[in-house]
């Protein structure tokens, strides 16, 4: 998979480089090119934003640098064209499906705006070429679209084959598709059996592979209860035992 992004602070993705998705751009999985949007200004300031048309607090961001680093990454006339992901506090909520989704492309580009935004014509104008998805991480304000790619970038690469050392542990993951669509995962236990006299609950220890699958599907629907009860709302009744019924 090839991933470009586009920002004013390139040197925010310095982390992309570090744990599992650094060795995952070492191994080639993935291809990262983080680009400065500032390279596409041509004044003296390297202007990037100017006051909002209508009045307001804010600036927003030009169209023209944007255009032109668009035009630069995905020449017009290029019979592959990415996904372009903008995330922005009006976005689509990203979801666990959608990182699913992302990590099938072979390519996606990032466009990093401020809060107040990227001058809506670039949006518009890139759709006429190329998929445009306007995702959002949260229902809280950040000052610009950088760490919403950290995220995003990071729960898409997990998934891809070679990244995660065990691929078994994104099948089991929280909202994973399938059976934890709705469920968040529940407690999980490691050595010593006792620490600070608190035991390893029993049935974790007894090998019992059965009894262990239904006592953690019955702790990730205790958690989902009291933790996110409208995912638990979401629950279709017919797919609870009588044992998940108790809960
Ligand atoms: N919440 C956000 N705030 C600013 C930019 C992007 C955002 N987001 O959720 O993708």
């Amino acid at each position: 998979m090839r991933i470009d992004i586009v920002s004013i602070f390139p040197e925010y993705f310095a982390p992309l480089d570090v744990s599992l998705l650094g060795k995952a751009r070492r191994r080639g999985v993935v291809d990262v090119r983080v680009h400065d949007l500032r390279d596409w200004t041509h004044d003296r300031h390297r202007t990037v934003d100017d006051t909002p048309y209508g009045g307001g607090p804010g600036m927003v961001m030009k169209p023209e640098p944007w255009g032109e680093a668009l035009d630069a990454i995905v020449p017009p006339g290029t019979p592959a064209v990415p996904r372009l992901v903008v995330p922005t506090p009006s976005g689509r909520p990203f979801t666990q499906a959608q990182a699913v989704a992302f990590a099938a492309e072979p390519w996606l580009v990032f466009a990093c705006g401020r809060y107040e935004g990227i001058d809506s014509r670039v949006v518009e104008e890139a759709r006429q070429r190329m998929p445009v998805d306007e995702v959002g991480i949260g229902d809280y304000v950040l000052a610009g679209g950088e760490v919403a790619v950290l995220v995003i970038v990071e729960a898409v690469s997990r998934l891809l084959p070679g990244v995660l050392g065990n691929a078994d542990s994104v099948t089991d993951d929280s909202f994973a598709p399938g059976a934890m669509e709705t469920l968040v995962e529940g407690p999980v236990y490691t050595k010593p059996p006792v620490w600070r006299d608190r035991a390893v609950p029993e049935v974790l220890l007894s090998g019992d592979h059965g009894a262990i699958a239904r006592w953690r599907r019955d702790q990730a629907l205790r958690r989902t209860v009291v933790h996110r009860p409208e995912l638990a709302a979401k629950i279709d009744p017919d797919t609870l035992d009588a044992d998940d019924r108790r809960v």
